[in-house]
Order: structure tokens, then sequence, then C-alpha cells
């Protein structure tokens, strides 16, 4: 699991430490995971230190004594140091180490922004050390003029320069992931002691790059994180496995109320994704027409028209390929809520729901079925403020449905009403086609049927049995993430189908469930790249 904290957590959990005068040792801790980071991805490009450039952006705060630290070290392997200086001070010990080790100082105040930022641009390497989690709002002034002619010049470069941002990149919200233009996009973030919020949310995680967690002594004092990763260790201890004995029963069995006569492909989908996703059975609820296309593209999927009270199923899907002109699944989809049994609500079903659900209901709604559900609980969040600021907005979703809602995007967020949320970020771009919504919610449902009652697996991992269903659908994200990928990958990298992610999904499970777990362990991700 990698945990994520806002910027105050993690200050907290550094004041014991800095009350005994470890200070400055942190700093250089962080700032060698730093240097380091920098000096294992020019190996991995098959390029040396010496002799290469680094230019550190850096502002009068410790984030800027972290950025000028970490130069000091580089220059000790051979590196061209250079820092611009954005504010009237910077952090005396770590710029009085930067010099005595052959930097050269630039300071903003003075000197015109494009001609630093033309030679910062030209740099190996641009370290972002501007501002750190101490930030309030975003780069000002003179210092957002440089960011953002560097950042317009590396865009037009062919990136061939490297940007690490130090800690987050300056003008991410660390508590948010709200951004604040301009930014530096960076292709790696070092971060310190614990990820922050910020990164594991978009947009922020749209600036960070890779995110890479460096451990500097204060992980024993961290709370809680407020929002989680899961990694592939722990897909391969929270994925089912059937028991030697069982039958297609006690394996799970989910009803499937979507599609419609408008879009019967969704409930063809939806079936395939929770067949794919190692389910006891699917029994189909839909009209006609539909059920006959479901039979023929799904055989092993039990179609009837009747009606939710007459199947036993342990978790209903409900909700794709629906609108609100299709009365009989509406009523199906609500009944199905209110039969208490852990639900996937998607689509359709979102507007169709009672107000006050509990936390076995899963919604899934993209950025603008969030802003309309809001707005039907009375908030004023339109599309573009959910995607300004995806944390908060799906917390409040959750908050005030008493649901679990999952945000699809590029980072998939799920928050459970208790305000604890996973992060997942596994997919391609490729991902976002017609149809993988659908596939999507059979994945989850299937894990609500096989998962949903086994308190004891996620109670073991840590997670709270309110909380088990928004991991039960991260588990669905990262698995649905993991096969567009591998689909993609099979592809030489090329456009995936919704149907061909749920190809993918049985070997995707295989392969994260054969892992070894021990092994995984050991590899905590304090130490692994996010992704
Ligand atoms: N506290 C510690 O012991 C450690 C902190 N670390 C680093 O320290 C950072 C936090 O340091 P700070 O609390 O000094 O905060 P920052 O380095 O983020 O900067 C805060 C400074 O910038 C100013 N500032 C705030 N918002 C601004 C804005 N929008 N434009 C211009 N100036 C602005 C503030 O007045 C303050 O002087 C972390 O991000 C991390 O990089 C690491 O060295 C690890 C240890
Ligand atoms: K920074």
């Amino acid at each position: 699991m990698i945990s994520a904290y806002t910027g105050t957590q993690v200050r907290q959990a550094e004041e014991p430490l800095l009350a005994s005068g470890l200070g400055d040792v942190l700093m250089q801790r962080a700032a060698h995971g730093l240097a380091n980071a920098v000096i294992r991805e020019r190996r991995s490009r098959g390029l040396g230190t010496y002799g290469a450039s680094v230019s550190v952006l850096t502002g009068k705060g410790n984030n800027g004594g972290d950025g000028l630290y970490a130069a000091s070290f580089l220059a000790a392997r051979g590196m061209r140091t250079t820092a611009v200086l954005t504010g009237d001070t910077a952090h005396p010990q770590a710029l009085a180490a930067f010099e005595r080790a052959g930097g050269r100082v630039h300071r903003l105040d003075g000197t015109a922004p494009a001609a630093l930022a033309a030679e910062a641009a030209r740099a190996d390497v641009v370290i972002d050390a501007v501002l750190g989690t101490g930030a309030k709002g975003g780069l000002r002034g003179s210092a957002a003029v440089l960011v953002a002619a560097v950042a317009e010049l590396l865009a037009g470069s062919g990136g061939q320069t490297f940007v690490v941002a130090c800690d987050l990149p300056s003008g991410v919200d660390a508590d948010t992931g709200e951004v604040f233009e301009p930014v530096l996009p960076a292709d790696l973030t070092v971060t310190f002691g614990g990820a922050k919020n910020g990164l594991l949310a978009d947009p922020g995680a749209d600036y960070a790059g890779r995110v890479l967690v460096v451990p500097i002594g204060i992980e024993e004092h961290l709370p809680q994180p407020s929002v989680s990763r899961l990694d592939e260790a722990d897909l391969a201890r929270l994925l089912p496995h059937p028991a030697r004995r069982a039958h297609k029963y006690s394996r799970g069995v989910l009803g499937v109320v979507a599609g419609s006569v408008d879009y019967p492909g969704a409930a063809v989908l939806a079936c395939r994704g929770a067949l794919a996703a190692g389910v006891g059975m699917v029994r189909y609820l839909g009209p006609p027409q539909v059920a006959d296309l479901v039979r023929q593209a799904c055989p092993e999927v039990v179609c009837s028209t009747g009606s939710v009270a007459d199947n036993r199923v342990q978790a209903w899907l409900v909700g794709s390929g629906m609108g609100p002109e299709h009365h009989e699944q509406l009523q199906r989809a609500r009944d199905a809520v209110g039969s208490g049994l852990p639900v996937v609500a998607d689509a359709g079903a979102l507007p169709a729901l009672p107000e006050t659900l509990g936390p076995h209901v899963v919604l899934t709604p993209h950025t603008g079925e969030l802003a309309s559900l809001l707005q039907r609980l009375g908030r004023s969040e339109d599309r573009d403020a959910v995607e300004a600021g995806t944390l908060a907005a799906v917390r409040r979703a959750s908050e005030l449905t008493g649901g679990t809602v999952l945000l699809k995007g590029a980072t998939t967020l799920v928050a459970a009403p208790s305000g604890d949320v996973f992060s997942q970020a596994d997919g391609t771009p490729w991902l976002a086609t017609a149809g993988s919504g659908d596939v999507l919610a059979g994945v989850i449902g299937a894990l609500l049927a096989q998962a949903g009652n086994d308190v004891g697996r996620f109670s073991k991992e840590g997670v709270e049995p309110d909380v088990r269903w928004a991991a039960i659908a991260a588990l669905g994200a990262a698995l649905h993430g993991k096969a567009g990928r591998s689909a993609s990958d099979s592809n030489a990298g090329g456009p995936v189908t919704a149907g061909g992610i749920a190809d993918s999904l049985p070997q995707t499970w295989g392969k994260v469930s054969t892992l070894s777990n021990s092994g995984l362990r050991k590899r905590n991700s304090h130490t692994q790249p996010l992704r």
C-alpha cells in the first residue's frame, strides 16, 4: 500500500525530530534522496554525471534548502550546478554548502527572468525547488514569469532536459492536488517521508510525472494516511481465490441490470467484464431483445426478464447503458439498491437513486456525472470545478450520499464516507474508449459478489469494514487499468477496445495474483516509483 498525507500531517511528523535538533539531518537525507534519484535516472539512460549541468530553481523556504543541498551533492559528483534564487533570501546553510561545492548563484531579483529561463532550459537537469509543503497558493511575480518561461522553452525542446520536482511541483497544492498555474511539469517527483495527497490526485498528478518516495526517518510519526494506493502486492493479497470445494454459487453470483434497447452493447460489456473477473455466475435482467444479445455474446450468462426480487445474487450491477426513459430498468435498479445487497451503480442509475445510501453502494461517475450528482445534492460544483479539485469533490459526494464514490479518470479516486480515499493510476489513456466504463462496472460488480462479505480479508490489511467497499472498488479499478495496459502492450502500445480490456482481465488477474507476496512486501512502496 502506498500512503499519502497532507502537508500538515508530514510537518507534524517532522516536529519531534525538529525538536531534537535534527532539522538539518532531515534536510540532508531528503537532498541525498533527490541527488541519488537524479544520478540513477541518468544512469538508466546510459548517461553519466560528470560534466552534466544542473539548474536548481530555488525558493526561500526549506524546499529550496533541499534543492541547494541536492545540487551540492551533485556538484561533488562532477556536475556543473547553477541556482536561481527566486526569493530575497535562501536557506543559509544550504546556500553556503552549495557555494562551497562550487555552485554558481543567480538572483532573480534584478535579472531579466527570460535570460535566466533560457539558461535553465539548456541544463541537462532542472530541479524545481521553489515551493514545497509550506506554499500558500502558487508562484507569483518574477518567479511565476521564470517558471512559465522555462516550461514553455522545455515544451518546445523535444524533451532533452530532465525535470525533477523537489517534494512536489511548485504550484501543486500538497493537500488537494489543485494546480495554481504556472507549474513546471516534472518527469519525476522525489517526495520526502511520504507521498503528498496532491501527487495522487488530478490535476496535480498531471504535473508530477513518476513519483518516488524517499524515507527520511519521520515515517513512524506519520498518522493513518488520508489517501492510499493499492500496489501489486496488495492486489495479490486482496484478490479472492476459489476454495478447493467452491461451487459457482459459493464463488459469488452477480445480478446485472444494464443495457436498454437503445444501448444494448453496455449489457454485453458489463457481463463480459464480470465473467472475466472471476465471478461464479452472472444473472442478467433486462428487455428481451437485450437479453437475446447477451445470450449470444455470453452463453455463460443466465438471462431473464423478471424482477430483482426473483433473483438470488450476492451483489448487483445497475445502470450501464440506461437512460431516464428506460423506466422498467430504472425500477429494477432502485429495487436492487433497496435489497440492501452490495451494488455498483453506474451511468443511468446515478440520477435515479435515493439521496441517502450506505457505503456498500458504489457509485461510479465520471467528472460530468459527479458534478450533476453534487448539484442534485444542492452543491454548486460544475464539471470544471470537479476537474480542478477531484479529491475534494469525490470526498464531498461520498460524505453527502453516504455511498462509496469512484470517480473515473486518468487517476481514479475512490472515496469512502469516512473520508478515506484510494487513488489508482494503473491504466493508459487508451482506456478512454466507449464501453470501457461498462467493463469496469462489471469488474467491480464481480468483486463485490466475490469478496463483499469477506470482512476479514480487508481488516487483515488494516482496512476498516465500512472502507472495504472502497478497497474493492479500488481493486476493480486497478485490475481494469492493468488489463487495459496489458491489452495495449500486446498491441505494441496501440489502442484497445472495451472488449479487448475484458479479454485481458483473466491473464492480468493471473499475473498479479501469482506474484510472490513476501518478496513484494519487502520491497516496500517507500522506495518504489508509484508509476
Ligand atoms: N521541515 C523539515 O524538517 C523538512 C522539510 N523538508 C522540505 O521543506 C519543505 C517545506 O518547507 P517550508 O515550510 O519552508 O515551506 P516551502 O519551502 O514550501 O516555502 C515556504 C516559504 O515560501 C514562502 N511562500 C509561501 N507561499 C509562497 C508563494 N505562493 N510564493 C512565494 N513564496 C511563498 C513562505 O513565506 C515561506 O518562506 C518541504 O516541502 C520539503 O521540501 C525536507 O527538507 C525534509 C525536512
Ligand atoms: K518544489
